[in-house]
């Protein structure tokens, strides 16, 4: 997959198929437009991605808000699905304060030689969000482009999936729901760190992953989990938090135990795969009593793991 990232001047030589977004968490509803995206190569055209180097809310509102997806993972699902030109805009005062019209003609019909426009219905862009799908249709003729939009992926209850609800889903623990409404399981990905040492010492050795400060984490607590390391799954269970018991003070991270895996994965980058909540996280009067826990926590994530054998 070919990349351009942080720049506002951005061409290419084929003729393209784009679709346009900030594609937070690649939900259900982005795959659907992405689908629509590789149909589209039987026509000559190349796959592309038009999205943001940052959520544009925290240029806008001043503040930063937690994602599904931090740039590092969309690329590399991007690159998995089978995008072929991904473009990371910078979302600068001048791309703020873009009008409508000047981006289609500069970015999307000179720079990308667009020829199939992707979108959903509500797609908006420009400067006070004045772009919209009936502008896009009215400047089509102009610069030779089709429009094709797309209806609203639906979750089985009839509710619209977008970024916004699965991110609200999460943030109440309901990794289930979430991981229905995204089409895969939430996905932690992180470098292997040194702990404490202090796991493998309770007979339960443990990876510890600091997450980048941007990445949505769940509620502080216990989670059914796997990981995938060198192409195997493995069941495991995770601890998302501060671990509050041991002395010392830590950055929220994901602490793992992973059943029937003992190597050195130190250094390592993993995918730590959630799949519901078990417990929240407590600060124990002694480790022994954590101890306990943990061998419990163990348990009931292997009984959550047998009571769905499809999964
Ligand atoms: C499944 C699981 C649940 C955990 N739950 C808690 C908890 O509720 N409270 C807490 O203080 N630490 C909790 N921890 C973190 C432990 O304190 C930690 O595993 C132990 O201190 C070893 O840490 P180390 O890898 O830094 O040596 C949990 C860890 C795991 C793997
Ligand atoms: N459920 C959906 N079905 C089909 N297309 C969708 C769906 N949700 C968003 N899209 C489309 O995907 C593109 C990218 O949208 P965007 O990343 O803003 O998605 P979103 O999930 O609606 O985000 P947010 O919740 O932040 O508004 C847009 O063209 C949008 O219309």
């Amino acid at each position: 997959m070919e990349l351009i990232t942080g720049r506002t001047e951005i061409s290419t030589d084929r003729p393209s198929a784009v679709t346009l977004g900030k594609f937070d968490g690649i939900h259900r509803g982005h795959q659907k437009l992405i689908n629509e995206l590789f149909l589209a190569r039987e026509q000559g055209l190349q796959a592309v991605v038009f999205t943001f180097l940052r959520p544009p809310k925290n240029l806008v509102d001043g503040e930063a808000q937690p994602v599904l997806l931090t740039n590092r993972e969309k690329r590399a699902h991007m690159e998995k699905l089978g995008v072929e030109l991904m473009i990371e805009y910078p979302f600068t005062e001048e791309v703020h304060h873009m009008e409508p019209e000047y981006f289609v003609e500069k970015v999307l019909a000179e720079g990308l030689k667009a020829k199939k426009i992707i979108t959903g219905p509500d797609f908006c862009f420009g400067y006070k969000r004045r772009g919209n799908v009936a502008l896009l249709k009215e400047l089509a003729p102009r610069h030779g482009y089709e429009v094709e939009v797309m209806e609203k992926a639906v979750a089985e209850d009839g509710q619209i999936i977008s970024s916004t609800l699965i991110r609200r889903e999460l943030l109440m623990g309901n990794v289930e729901r979430a991981n229905e409404l995204l089409g895969y399981p939430y996905t932690v990905t992180g470098e292997v760190v040194h702990g404490n040492h202090l796991g493998r010492t309770f007979g339960m050795p443990t990876i510890n992953q600091i997450p980048v400060e941007d990445k949505l984490l769940p509620p502080n607590g216990v989670y059914v989990s796997k990981v995938e390391i060198d192409g195997s799954v493995y069941q495991s269970v995770s601890n998302v938090g501060y671990k509050p018991t041991i002395a010392g003070k830590y950055p929220k991270g994901v602490e793992t135990y992973i059943f029937g895996f003992d190597k050195d994965v130190y250094g390592r980058i993993l995918d730590v795969q959630l799949f519901h909540y078990l417990r929240k996280e407590e600060k124990f009067s002694s480790v022994a009593a954590l101890k306990a826990q943990l061998k419990r926590d163990a348990e009931d994530s292997l009984a959550f793991f047998e009571q769905r054998p499809g999964l």
